[in-house]
């Protein structure tokens, strides 16, 4: 298929071949297709038409047939993907729009693929050295993940089951998939700060983090499934962690909760269509809908986030939002959700040293350009799950008193603000039209005259 999309871009290509070709592929009408719907499709003529339309595309001026359009092909390459890989046709579109026509098809094609299995060595316990000859003693074929990371394994094969082997029943490392470290080396978390670990379980993170922590300070575990923090607190203890306090609050209760946290993680619930070779009903068991309603949800949780990391912390003041899904709605978008929600915060960068960067334009939307800092992970370009990685600075909110304005932190209309995070994007207007305000004063910028009525009406509720 790539190789029909390479051939397709080729310039030299030898045009006479390639009219045979074009010729003998015959494009099925609409009501060809419709009619082809009332049969079992047959996967060889499928899987030819998929590497025609993909040759088509890649040169369509050239090879695409008179009077047929370029959507005319796509419309058959996404319903042929969805059919030979087994997605329903919404996903298959959805998943199909992020790449280039080629690469999309590498990456359905990586996702019938599992990906390496890999483990992260619990250095609360013991070393990466340690760990690697112990069990090369037992059997198992391994190497280092990779240069990013330090504590990574990758496993080859092994004679003995990975997760039931002495070293791993006494904690001396997790089993854990190496896009699931991303997040935690992002976040950098420092001895002895106070972490938030906002949806935890199974653990993989929270451990990581507390073994960052050197067992130091203290790593709030939460997650709003209560039935999940059963395995969360076995790994907790299985690792030897003895600065994790597990908890069960719908994150979107934060900060009310507790708040003032050095460092946030937030790794989001989510679709999973960067997990789909682990989980392959994720291709039939989404739906619009339901990226609508995650995506709500990512954003509400997300404000929470952002309102319980301490802008006043001496060592952090760090979020990290991360999730195993490959779609805009669930990453982009609700990062610039809410860089717009929240002008006290900003992006910055993730200090991971690969990854794709975040998309700033997509599909007629436009991100803020700091988004680009935001990091991607596919399964056919990292050989890792798809995972995405943003991590914003929070800084000291505006403080805005009726008539005056000034920067502050954390106070009553703060603390109001806190618990409203709403979906009218026009609620809160009024306060990021005056942060903007005050951050352009003090950058010494020409302030725009502020519209009286633009704040009234928020400055009343924050006053009350
Ligand atoms: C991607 S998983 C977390 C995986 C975990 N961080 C780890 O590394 O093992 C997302 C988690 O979010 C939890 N969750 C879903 N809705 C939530 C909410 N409103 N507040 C907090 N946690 C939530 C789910 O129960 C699920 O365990």
């Amino acid at each position: 298929m790539q190789d029909a999309a390479l051939e397709g871009s080729d310039e030299e290509i030898d045009m006479e071949g390639e009219e045979e070709t074009a010729e003998a592929f015959h494009l099925p009408t609409a009501e060809e297709r419709a009619e082809e719907k009332n049969h079992v499709a047959d996967i060889h003529v499928v899987q030819r038409r998929m590497r025609e339309c993909v040759r088509v595309l890649g040169n369509f001026r050239k090879l695409g047939a008179n009077g047929r359009l370029r959507s005319e092909y796509v419309e058959q390459l996404v319903s042929d993907i969805a059919s030979y890989y087994g997605y329903n046709d919404f996903l298959a579109e959805k998943l199909f729009q992020l790449f280039p026509v080629s690469e999309a098809i590498e990456f359905f094609e990586a996702n019938e693929v599992s990906r390496p299995v890999t483990i992260r060595t619990n250095t609360l316990k013991t070393r990466r050295r340690d760990l690697a000859q112990a069990l090369i003693n037992r059997g198992v074929n391994l190497e280092p993940i990779g240069k990013w990371t330090n504590v990574g394994l990758q496993v080859f094969e092994s004679s003995v089951p990975i997760g039931a082997t002495p070293e791993y029943l006494s904690g001396h490392y997790m089993l854990q998939a190496a896009s699931s470290f991303l997040p935690v080396i992002a976040l950098k978390p420092q001895p002895n700060e106070r972490v938030l670990d906002m949806a935890s379980a199974p653990g993989g993170k929270t451990t990581h983090i507390a073994a960052l922590l050197q067992n130091t300070g203290i790593v709030f575990a939460n997650d709003a499934n209560k039935a999940r923090t059963k395995s969360l607190t076995a790994n907790v203890h299985r690792l030897g962690c003895k600065n994790v306090i597990a908890c069960s609050y719908d994150g979107r209760e934060f900060p009310k909760v507790m708040g003032g946290f050095d460092r946030v993680l937030l790794d989001a619930p989510c679709s999973g269509t960067g997990v789909i070779s682990k989980d392959s009903s994720v291709k039939v068991n989404k739906s619009e809908r339901d990226f609508h309603l995650l995506s709500h949800l990512q954003k509400q949780l997300i404000l929470c986030a952002i309102d319980s990391v301490s802008p006043d912390s001496k060592t952090g003041g760090f979020l990290v939002y991360s999730t195993c899904s490959v779609t805009v709605d669930e990453n982009e978008a609700v990062v610039d959700y809410a860089l717009r929600k929240r002008p006290n915060v900003k992006l910055v960068d993730t200090g991971l040293g690969f990854g794709r960067d975040g998309f700033t334009k997509y599909r007629g939307k436009t991100f803020h350009p700091s988004v680009k800092l935001t990091k991607r992970f596919y399964p056919h370009v990292h050989n890792m799950d798809g995972f995405y990685v943003a991590k914003f600075k929070v800084e000291k909110r505006a403080k805005i008193k009726a008539g005056t304005q000034e920067t502050g932190s954390t106070n009553a209309v703060d603390a109001d603000e806190q618990q409203d995070v709403g979906f009218d994007s026009d609620e809160d207007k009024a306060f990021i039209e005056e942060g903007k305000r005050i951050q352009m004063k003090a950058k010494g910028l020409r302030v725009p005259r502020r519209r009286q009525s633009d704040i009234a009406g928020k400055v009343v509720k924050a006053a009350a």
